[in-house]
């Protein structure tokens, strides 16, 4: 930190390329010095956090794509960053698993991560794609049209569809995505059911019906996957739960892949 700066700095890792968001942080500058890494990988990340180049930095804002650059904040680079200055990371993404929470504890480093309503109706339009796209055979059917076989053949259609209607959807993880989800897939006229770490009261629940782990993975036509990605969740849907679940049986996952194993 050059002896001239005043202000405290705040360091942004990864690019933000939506207009307003950028003018929002390039306004921060009237209250501090807006600092990035020269680093584009996460060995150097790690060297330049150790070389006191991020010293006097009190907030970090990071997207999920600064990744690549930092690999995972947890460990030494939480510990430097901590000796840093650094007081607090806002992270912009629902899903806070690239970072180490109870290490920032630790540190005394505050995390925050995007409140749930921002992402859900954009993640749950893209599960209920992959829900349609799955049980409609749409990726075959645009795979063969783009090969200029749309005139069809044995060889070349598109399996049979299904429709979606009187089918059970299977939402695991009834948060912000689940909940906005449940509500697309009745108007399919699915049945939808839900597993969460606690039944939601009825008035969150928008007519989905709650049920035991078990009955969701073998009841279910369709299940999709919105739990974070922690400890708890990592490979919660494996081998054993694929064998419980019905043949044919379709597995959206727009939350983590770790979380399938
Ligand atoms: N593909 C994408 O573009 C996006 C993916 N995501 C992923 O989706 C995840 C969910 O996002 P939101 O719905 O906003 O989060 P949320 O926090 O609103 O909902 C998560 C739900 O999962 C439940 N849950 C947690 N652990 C559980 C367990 N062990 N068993 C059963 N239920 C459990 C919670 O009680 C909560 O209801 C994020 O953590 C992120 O990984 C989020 C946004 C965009
Ligand atoms: O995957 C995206 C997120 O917001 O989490």
């Amino acid at each position: 930190m050059s002896m001239s700066e005043s202000k405290p700095r705040v360091l942004l890792l990864g690019d933000i390329d939506h207009a307003p968001a950028r003018s929002a942080y390039d306004s921060l500058s009237s209250l501090a010095h807006l600092i990035t890494p020269q680093s584009t990988n996460p060995a150097d990340f790690l060297q330049e956090c150790q070389s006191g180049a991020f010293n006097g930095t009190k907030a970090i804002y990071r997207t999920f794509g600064s990744v690549s650059i930092t690999g995972r904040i947890e460990g030494e680079i939480v510990k430097t960053l901590a000796e840093a200055g650094v007081r607090f990371i806002a992270h912009n993404g629902a899903g806070y698993d690239q970072i180490d929470i109870p290490t920032c504890t630790s540190h005394k480093i505050h995390v925050s991560n995007t409140a749930p309503p921002a992402l859900a109706a954009a993640t749950a339009d893209t599960a209920l794609f992959l829900l349609l796209a799955a049980l409609r055979n749409f990726n075959p059917a645009i795979l063969s049209l783009r090969a200029g076989a749309w005139r069809g053949g044995p060889t070349t259609l598109a399996p049979l569809g299904h429709d979606p209607y009187g089918k059970t959807l299977g939402i695991l993880g009834m948060g912000g995505i689940g909940r906005n989800l449940a509500g697309k897939a009745a108007a399919l006229g699915m049945n939808v059911t839900y597993h969460n770490r606690r039944q939601l009261p009825p008035a969150d629940e928008g007519g989905a019906r709650y049920v035991d782990f078990e009955t969701l993975l073998e009841g279910s036509d369709v299940l999709s996957l919105n739990v974070p990605l922690n400890e708890k969740t990592k490979g919660m849907i494996g081998k054993e739960e694929f064998a419980k679940m019905k043949r044919g049986a379709v597995v959206v996952n727009t939350a983590r892949g770790g979380g399938c194993g």
